[in-house]
């Protein structure tokens, strides 16, 4: 937990949240509206006995009383997708449309551009990428039994994604579900914060500007990217916004989530960041009863 302390004087009720961090996490699961609707997934649920409960902000998540989500038969059926609650946040903030262009830039195991497919009606096209070739086949594997169709899998480093081979050269939408630290699994896997270091810190964010900046590049004018990870670390989240912001053609914007959260930091140490960076959102584990998360909505400005 030590990594953490650095957190106590930007954390409201910090022992709340330490408190959080060291309870394990419950397990949840989105619908996969592509093949089931919330009814019929709960029917199955019911039938085979596993309780479940809604949560207020999302009526296609559910949290699940079983310690295997991924062994009931709503999911070998694909009506389900093991996922951690907060984990369906950054999808939810892209709103992508049916029919669009939209780029999982960091996309294995596929949770969340399996749930962009859903979104989208599975109409349009979801690029999902990956730079490490052994997690594409958990990818595609996902895509498969959730019937995501729209999916089409890519195995390149996002830092340089070029789009000469596609048929069009820009996106609608960009996901960065960006590698990152992870300190706001602990609750799912204690060993999280094993191995922590500040040196870490500064080579996972230079990875993190360049995909966001990538994604940026890549998307239309207009168009949304959204950058998320599941971090505390300022150096990884709102230092990352702020190299886009001062280097690519982007605005933060304003979202709706009817989910506890923080606005984003202006400061950190020595830091100051644009005033902006107070509309993105820090998911905190006691807030919700969550894991933790970070998400920031951009509008591509040119
Ligand atoms: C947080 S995980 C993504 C989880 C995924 N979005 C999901 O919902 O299932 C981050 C991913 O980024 C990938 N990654 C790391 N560096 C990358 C890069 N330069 N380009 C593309 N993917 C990268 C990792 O292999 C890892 O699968």
């Amino acid at each position: 937990m030590e990594p953490l302390e650095r957190y106590r004087p930007i954390v409201d009720d910090f022992e709340a949240f330490l408190d959080a961090c060291e309870r394990p996490l419950g397990n949840a699961v989105r619908v996969n509206t592509i093949k089931a609707s919330v009814d019929r997934a709960t029917t199955v649920l019911e039938e085979e006995g596993v309780g479940y409960e809604g949560v207020d902000w999302n009526p296609r998540v559910l949290r699940l009383e079983t310690d295997s989500p991924g062994s009931t038969w709503s999911s070998f059926h694909g009506f389900t997708h093991g996922q951690e609650e907060v984990s369906a946040v950054p999808a939810t903030v892209l709103e992508p449309e049916p029919g669009e262009r939209v780029w999982d830039c960091c996309a294995a195991p596929g949770g969340k551009a399996t749930q962009l497919a859903a979104l989208m009606d599975d109409r349009g096209t979801v690029v999902a990428n990956d730079s490490n070739l052994g997690r594409i086949s958990a990818l595609r594997f996902n895509a498969e039994r959730l019937g995501a169709t729209s999916l089409a899998v890519t195995n390149d480093d996002a830092r340089n994604y070029s789009l000469e081979r596609f048929d069009f050269d820009e996106f609608d939408r960009a996901l960065v579900d960006a590698p990152c630290s992870c300190e706001g699994t602990i609750r799912k896997n204690p060993d999280a914060l094993d191995g922590w270091s500040e040196g870490y810190l500064d080579e996972v964010s230079g990875i993190q500007k360049g995909v966001l900046g990538r994604a940026v590049q890549a998307t239309r004018e207009g168009g949304t990217v959204v950058y998320s990870t599941c971090t505390f670390a300022p150096e990884e989240n709102e230092a990352v916004v702020q190299h886009a912001l001062d280097r690519e053609d982007c605005r933060i914007v304003d979202f709706d989530l009817e989910l506890e959260h923080s606005p984003g930091l202006t400061e950190w140490n020595d830091e100051e960041y644009d005033d902006h960076l107070e509309q993105t959102a820090r998911i905190y584990p006691h807030q919700n009863d969550t894991g933790g998360f970070f998400v920031a909505k951009l509008e591509v400005t040119a």
